[in-house]
């Protein structure tokens, strides 16, 4: 039998990626594409889109390039994104109140189902379509819902004891808008979202005549 391939994570990155190049594609009225295209498309090379595809299977025919609609269900089941995932909010602030109201969830396989804050003044109130809880609800809601994606938009300050909170509570993998590294149990995966972070690696680059 075959060994079974680990698959990189910067290939894994990448997925999202042609994923959402295909949606894009299929909302155009488009049936089929080829590496060529998708790879103009986002400025990645043609063999580097067929190896990361070949890491997964044969997908598309030799010539006939691939259908969208297919590809778009490989890459969608491959990502575990042909379900919906439940997901919490902790810190109704001003980015909290963003990210409630963002609609680019749902269509691409997620769902806030509650969000959580410690400001008396805010728990209660309504925030897009949902209503903020006490953070000290989050254990049970977690429990008794079986939540296993958090998102983290609280200060820094409030991040590591949030973290905590919710790996105590059962969630497996939390997204960290607060620009403070986290230190959690290796089981956990954690994925961070610091602009100031991107753009200090473009500032990097720059030059310094500014
Ligand atoms: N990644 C990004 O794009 C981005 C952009 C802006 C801000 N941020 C970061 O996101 C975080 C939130 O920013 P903001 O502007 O919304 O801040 P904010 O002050 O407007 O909101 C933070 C919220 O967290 C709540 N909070 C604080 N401690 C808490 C705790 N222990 N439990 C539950 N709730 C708690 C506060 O009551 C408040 O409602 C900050 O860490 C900020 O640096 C990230």
């Amino acid at each position: 039998m075959a060994a079974v391939q680990k698959v990189p994570d910067i290939v894994v990155g990448r997925l999202p990626v042609y994923l959402r190049a295909l949606q894009v594609m299929a909302a155009e009225g488009r049936e089929i594409t080829s590496s060529q295209e998708l790879g103009e498309r986002l400025g990645i090379s043609s063999a580097q889109i067929r190896k990361d595809l070949s890491y997964f299977g044969t997908f598309g025919k030799q010539g006939t390039g691939y259908r969208i609609p297919d590809l778009i269900e490989h890459l969608r089941r491959i990502l575990k994104v042909d379900r919906t995932w439940d997901m919490i909010l902790i810190g109704a602030g001003n980015l909290g109140h963003a990210l409630a109201q963002y609609q680019g969830f749902t269509p691409r396989g997620f769902r806030l189902v509650a969000i959580f804050d410690n400001d008396p003044e805010k728990i209660g109130r309504p925030i897009g379509p949902h209503v903020i809880q006490d953070v000290q609800e989050l254990p049970e809601f977690v429990r008794a819902h079986r939540v296993q994606i958090a998102m983290i938009a609280v200060p820094a300050s409030a991040a590591q004891q949030v973290a905590d909170l919710c790996v105590e509570a059962g969630i497996r993998a939390i997204l960290n808008y607060a620009p403070i590294h986290l230190k959690v149990p290796k089981r956990i995966l954690v994925q961070y979202i610091d602009p100031a972070i991107h753009l200090q690696q473009m500032t990097y680059y720059l030059g310094n005549e500014g």
